[in-house]
């Protein structure tokens, strides 16, 4: 244990050794290897079952990978083709909320650095905070806010491997410009543009949801939507070099005035997700069969 900036923490950081082991696990399964990974969010893990001549590594047979422990979310990885292109899809991510570390949080992006992996494609569940946005929506991530981050809780703390990335690296560019801009021609082609919204997402630890004092705050910073997860893994797969297009579902409404009797609960989560399932997966392939890799 060590005290630090009033932080007391077990954590030491990425190891790298664990890293390699993991990627060493799972080359000696492939053969077969993906330079897109995938990740799904609650609820979204209808596009792995998409994935044709599967194969599927269950989370706890991989060195160092933990549990997902959240309905919703299948805890395994799937290898084979999505669109045309051979992808790493996880079924299943870890949050902060479930008790683990920020840098086992973003591990597995690590992994798929040491795999070749060079463009993650992220979605995720998120409630609604901009009021001209609706259940069902999509909302193509163009930037974040952090209160985990801003709390200490970053997925790079500790010992900085130079070979994945630098001491300080930049985020000002988190959000691939070019790949938005292809998610948007696909999802023109999709026939989901009028679906489309382009925003800010606001992570904060759970796993209670807000308050209302709290969403109004949010609002006022200029957080679009707002989520559990996803930053961490962002934020490990930019210092590596990794390139990010990220989506997030609006499964609810953010309530932001008092007395309406309304509450945010998880089963609404994974309903808008079911809903919303085929739509979200039209976007993915059509994304993936037009992006043209290195
Ligand atoms: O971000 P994903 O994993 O999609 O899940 C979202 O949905 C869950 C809450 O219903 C939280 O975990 C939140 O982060
Ligand atoms: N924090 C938070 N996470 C969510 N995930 C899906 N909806 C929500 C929400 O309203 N708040």
């Amino acid at each position: 244990m060590s005290r630090a900036l009033g932080l007391t923490t077990s954590n030491t950081g990425y190891s790298t050794k664990k890293v390699q082991e993991s990627a060493e696990f799972l080359k000696s399964k492939i053969s077969i290897f993906p330079k897109i990974g995938i990740i799904c969010g609650s609820g979204l893990s209808g596009i792995g079952d998409l994935v044709e001549n599967k194969l599927v590594i269950k989370y706890e047979e991989i060195p160092s990978f933990v549990t997902s422990t959240v309905p919703g979310h299948k805890g395994q990885l799937v290898f084979g083709q999505l669109g045309g292109k051979d992808v790493m899809c996880m079924q299943g991510r870890f949050h902060p909320y479930e008790g683990y570390e920020a840098w086992v949080v973003g591990f597995p992006l690590r992994v798929m650095k040491l795999l070749g992996i060079e463009i993650v494609l992220i979605t995720n569940a998120a409630g609604g905070i901009n009021e001209k946005y609706s259940v069902g929506d999509f909302m193509l991530i163009k930037d974040h806010i952090s209160f985990p981050g801003f709390g200490g809780f970053n997925t790079l703390r500790g010992h900085n491997d130079d070979s994945f990335g630098p001491r300080f690296p930049p985020m000002s560019d988190a959000y691939d410009k070019n790949l938005r801009q292809l998610m948007h021609e696909s999802a023109k082609e999709a026939n989901v543009d009028q679906y489309m919204r382009d925003g800010v997402y606001c992570q904060v630890a759970g796993p209670n949801f807000e308050t209302i004092a709290e969403l109004r705050m949010l609002r006022t910073l200029g957080a679009d939507a707002v989520g559990m997860s996803t930053v961490q893994e962002v934020v490990t797969a930019r210092h590596c070099g990794i390139r990010v297009v990220a989506c997030s579902l609006v499964t609810n409404k953010c309530v932001l005035d008092y007395d309406t009797g309304l509450a945010p609960n998880h089963e609404e989560v994974l309903q808008t997700g079911k809903e919303r399932a085929q739509a979200m997966q039209l976007l993915v392939t059509c994304f993936l069969r037009k992006l043209s890799l290195s």
